[in-house]
């Protein structure tokens, strides 16, 4: 039987471990318990409804969870988006709705990563139209040069410089996104 081998990556998708990392997976567990603690003194006694983004927020949604002690909830939303830093801030789509009904309910919005802001400023729109109790948003990147629409997250764990970033759910070409850190994409690289 022949033996199976990896196809080496090829120079447009280097391996995760060349990258430098910038946020190691440590450094994201203690923020994340962090924010944790934090959502948990903030909503003491209530319920929150976790809300999440496909994808790249599936594993920050999955961290935080654990680390809120509050009653909670998971929802997902999914949106497409089109050549976002060439368009108007009109060019996100919603193409997966939340499942339950939020009027009246505590939510939280879960990002990966706040860049221009606006996959976030069209989702907030969406939510508030659901009328919820309250809306909250934790990313757990915020690049805040990169910003084309006024937005800020109420809680974020790490402000990072204008480097695109993989791992941690993010993507280059859907890959990398189960890399435990966030390394640095390299910028000669995806050509
Ligand atoms: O602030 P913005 O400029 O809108 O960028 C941030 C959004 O872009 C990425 O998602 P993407 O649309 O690439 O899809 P993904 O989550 O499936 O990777 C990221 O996960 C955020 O959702
Ligand atoms: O730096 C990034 N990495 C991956 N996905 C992203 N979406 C917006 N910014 C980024
Ligand atoms: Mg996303």
């Amino acid at each position: 039987m022949p033996t199976s081998t990896t196809p080496a990556p090829t120079s447009s998708f280097p391996s995760p471990e060349t990258m430098e990392v910038l946020i190691s997976k440590d450094q994201i567990a203690k923020r994340t318990r962090e924010i944790g603690a934090q959502i948990s003194a903030e909503y003491e006694g209530q319920s929150i409804v976790l809300i999440g983004v496909l994808k790249g927020a599936a594993i920050f949604l999955a961290d935080l969870a654990r680390a809120i002690q509050v009653d909670n909830t998971f929802d997902f939303v999914a949106v497409s988006s089109y050549g976002r830093a060439r368009v108007s801030s009109g060019a996100v789509k919603l193409i997966k709705d939340i499942d339950n009904p939020i009027e009246g309910k505590h939510v939280i919005l879960v990002e990966d990563i706040l860049d221009t802001g606006l996959t976030l400023s069209f989702l907030r729109q969406m939510m508030l139209q659901h009328k919820p109790a309250s809306l909250k948003i934790a990313t757990c990147l915020d690049k805040p040069d990169r910003r084309l629409v006024p937005i800020e997250a109420d809680y974020v764990a790490f402000k990072i410089p204008n480097q695109f970033v993989i791992g941690y759910g993010m993507d280059y070409a859907e890959r990398y996104r189960g890399v435990e850190d966030i390394r640095l994409f390299p910028e000669d690289a995806g050509h």
